[in-house]
Formats: C-alpha cells, sequence, structure tokens
C-alpha cells in the first residue's frame, strides 16, 4: 500500500528516486516498480560474491532483482551487527564490482561529536572503504552522513552542521579522485523531515537525503521528494 501511494505521488520525476527495502519484499518490488522512473535497492549485501554463507544476500541474488543500489554500513549494522569499517568496505567493493552502487553510510555517535571526533571518526570510516576502490571506481558509489543521534530520535543536524561534515568528506574523496568528488553525491540521513528538508538541501554539498521514518507516510516522503527539485 505504501509503494502504490509512492507511485502514484511520483508519477512526474520529481527527483532520483530510489527505495532500499528489505530481502524478503525485493520481488514484489521490482514487479511494482517496473516501468516506473523510482529504481529499487537493498539495506545491505554480503562481503562475499558468492560461497556457503548462509543467510547472507550476495549482490548476484540483488541484481537478479534488477536492484540499482545497496545501503552498507548502515549505523545500525555496525553497532548491532559488528559490522567493522573493513566490512563495510568489502560490501561495497562486492557492490562496485557488480555495477551496483553503494550507498555507503558514515556517521558519528553523540559522545564522538561532544569529544570533538566527528571529523576524524567519518573520514576513518570513509577511508576505509577508498582504500579497497580504484580511483576510477570513486564515483560508482554515493556516500550518506547519517549522524547516529539524528537517527530516528527527531534531532537533526542542523544544515550548516551537515555542510561542514558533507565538505570534509568531499574533501576526502577528493583525495582519492578530485574530478570524481564533485560527482559523487553526498546524502544527508537522520530526522530528514517536510519542514527541514529544504534547509537541509539548500546547503552546497548536501546532495540529497538518506530518509528512514519520512518513508514510511508517503506525503512525508514525497513533500521532501518535492524539496529536493527546489
Ligand atoms: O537511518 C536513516 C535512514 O536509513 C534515517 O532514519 P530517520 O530518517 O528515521 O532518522
Amino acid at each position: 500500500a505504501l509503494l502504490a501511494e509512492i507511485k502514484a505521488g511520483m508519477a512526474s520525476a520529481v527527483c532520483d528516486v530510489a527505495l532500499c527495502v528489505p530481502a524478503p519484499y525485493l520481488a514484489q518490488c521490482q514487479a511494482e516498480l517496473a516501468g516506473t522512473a523510482i529504481a529499487l535497492g537493498s539495506q545491505d549485501v554480503s562481503a562475499h560474491a558468492a560461497g556457503a554463507y548462509t543467510g547472507e544476500v550476495a549482490v548476484s541474488m540483488l541484481q537478479d532483482f534488477a536492484c540499482r543500489y545497496a545501503i552498507v554500513g548502515h549505523s545500525e549494522r555496525r553497532a548491532y551487527h559488528g559490522e567493522t569499517d573493513e566490512a563495510v568496505a568489502q560490501k561495497a567493493l562486492r557492490a562496485v564490482q557488480a555495477g551496483v552502487t553503494p550507498i555507503v553510510c558514515v556517521g558519528e555517535t553523540l559522545s564522538e561529536r561532544e569529544a570533538g571526533q566527528t571529523d576524524a571518526v567519518v573520514g576513518r570510516q570513509l577511508q576505509a572503504v577508498l582504500d579497497v576502490l580504484d580511483a576510477a571506481q570513486v564515483d560508482k558509489m554515493v556516500v550518506a552522513y547519517e549522524p547516529v543521534w539524528a537517527i530516528g530520535t527527531g534531532k537533526t543536524a542542523t544544515p550548516q552542521m551537515a555542510q561542514d561534515v558533507h565538505l570534509a568528506l568531499r574533501a576526502k574523496l577528493a583525495g582519492k579522485n578530485s574530478a570524481a568528488a564533485a560527482e559523487v553525491k553526498i546524502l544527508y540521513g537522520g530526522s530528514m523531515k517536510p519542514d527541514n528538508a529544504v534547509e537541509l538541501l539548500a546547503m552546497a554539498d548536501i546532495d540529497g537525503g538518506l530518509i528512514g521514518g519520512a518513508a514510511l507516510k508517503a506525503a512525508d516522503f514525497l513533500a521532501i521528494a518535492a524539496a529536493a527539485r527546489q
């Protein structure tokens, strides 16, 4: 029902939109999204291309459902499933090698921010991915800055706080490939809502959003997509 509402509201393409759904819904969503401009993505991908890893979803399986994106390194995967920077990097690499665009999530916890470590933490998380990619692969990924303290909490980074981190991330990308750095989409995630999306998306280095809670209400998601067009 949610997908039908989003589809109806997206009838005219307002911006690039991808829906990243839990793996069991991929087949249904692929069918529902066929013929629309809305892309399909997953919320995770295995760090292994193939082999006996029961329960894992390999990138080739995602491709069976025409997934164009795979979120990797979401803070909940890092926190609750012990995913290290290196494991996240391997997931990103598997996706890139298969032609699936990884959405690489980085973000600091509240205590890390309060200790002045934000740039160091997100820089380390992004660098781990850059270390396994060739310079020519840098523009094959999307980066999402998601301050952990802002996810699902109703607390949002101010536009300037987010912009400062996005700028630092773009500089880090430029260290690997300066031309590609300008092209990489850096999304902000963390309680993005219709009432704060316009000012966040107006910032020079905020190229889009990674929407959690507000994507569960079609009207809110559509309003954010409309804000992205402005
Ligand atoms: O983690 C997020 C998206 O993956 C952000 O979630 P919220 O938009 O609910 O804060």
